[in-house]
């Protein structure tokens, strides 16, 4: 029987959601299902699952052990052939935004000569680029270079590094990253060899380390979270800019850009430009 691939996608509480994804990660059957979870409505609190099955059985089990959470609202829908069997193939396609290419290794023959090439590997970090939010900060950082240079970054949050090494392939001589998950801080310094970048990154909430003061000011600070913990960052974030530095926040959805951008205008900055993207929001603010 020909098998036709299929999204499973899952919603439901964040411990729901978490629980469930402990549950495919604990099934032996389902050592190699592909799936992703992320909060989908910070608000509402609702958590959702991703899982791309390829094959019928897969398809089976997957749904079998997400309906043992009567909480996770199941949909499934049809994938076209083509689409998915090329990603199966060959990983997750390259992603272009503005002079940004982000690859992996399946595609480095793909590498276009004009491009800011960063390799990131797809695996236990955000930040593939795949995501609407880190396209954002690579699409606004893009357009910010077409009039400055930054001598001094920091990344919030850094998840793969993608974003300090972006800004470490482009001219910054101090690029530091910081991230709550000692996981991604390792994958964040493997990345930067991999791509001959100077970057280095720290094992830090938020920007609470020696070595993110010690580097201060910056020019620019990423800071791709969530809304709250962007709103709680407020204050620090202002603390470590330059009169003038700018930051790139994301990881907000739309609804909650009014939140973010009031928290960051009572902190004394301006709206420089916002992208949307999904249904997430990118914000460039400057302190003034
Ligand atoms: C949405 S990902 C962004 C990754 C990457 N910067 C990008 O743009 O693709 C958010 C990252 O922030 C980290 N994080 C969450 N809260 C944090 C905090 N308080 N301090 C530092 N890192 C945090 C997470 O572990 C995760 O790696």
């Amino acid at each position: 029987m020909t098998y036709h691939p299929q999204q499973i996608v899952a919603r439901g509480p964040r411990a729901v959601a978490e629980a469930a994804a402990s549950a495919i990660d604990d099934d032996a059957f389902l050592e190699g299902a592909t799936y992703s979870i992320l909060e989908e409505d910070e608000d509402k609190n609702i958590w959702r699952i991703d899982a791309f099955p390829t094959t019928e059985e897969e398809s089976e089990r997957l749904q079998e052990v997400l309906a043992d959470y009567a909480d996770l609202k199941l949909t499934t829908e049809q994938l076209a052939d083509a689409d998915w069997l090329a990603m199966a193939l060959s990983g997750l396609p390259p992603v272009r935004a503005g002079r940004f290419f982000v690859y992996g290794a399946h595609d480095r023959g793909k590498r276009p000569l004009s491009a800011v090439n960063l390799r990131i590997e797809a695996g236990a970090a955000f930040g593939t680029g795949h995501h609407g939010t880190t396209v954002g900060c690579l699409m606004a950082y893009n357009d910010l270079l077409k009039k400055h240079r930054f001598e001094r970054v920091l990344d919030v949050g850094a998840g793969t590094g993608v974003l300090a090494i972006a800004a470490a392939k482009t001219g910054t001589k101090f690029a530091v990253g910081t991230d709550i998950d000692p996981i991604s801080v390792r994958i964040s310094n493997e990345n930067t060899k991999l791509n001959q970048a100077k970057a280095r990154f720290v094992w830090a909430n938020g920007l609470n380390h020696k070595d993110v003061r010690q580097d201060a000011p910056y020019d620019l600070v990423f800071a791709n979270i969530l809304a709250r913990p962007l709103v709680g960052l407020s204050h620090s974030i202002r603390g470590a800019l330059k009169p003038g530095g700018v930051v790139i926040l994301s990881g907000l959805l739309r609804t909650q850009e009014r939140f973010v951008k009031g928290a960051y205008l009572s902190h004394g900055f301006k709206v420089v430009r916002r992208i949307h993207r999904d249904a997430w929001c990118t914000l460039v603010m400057q302190k003034v």
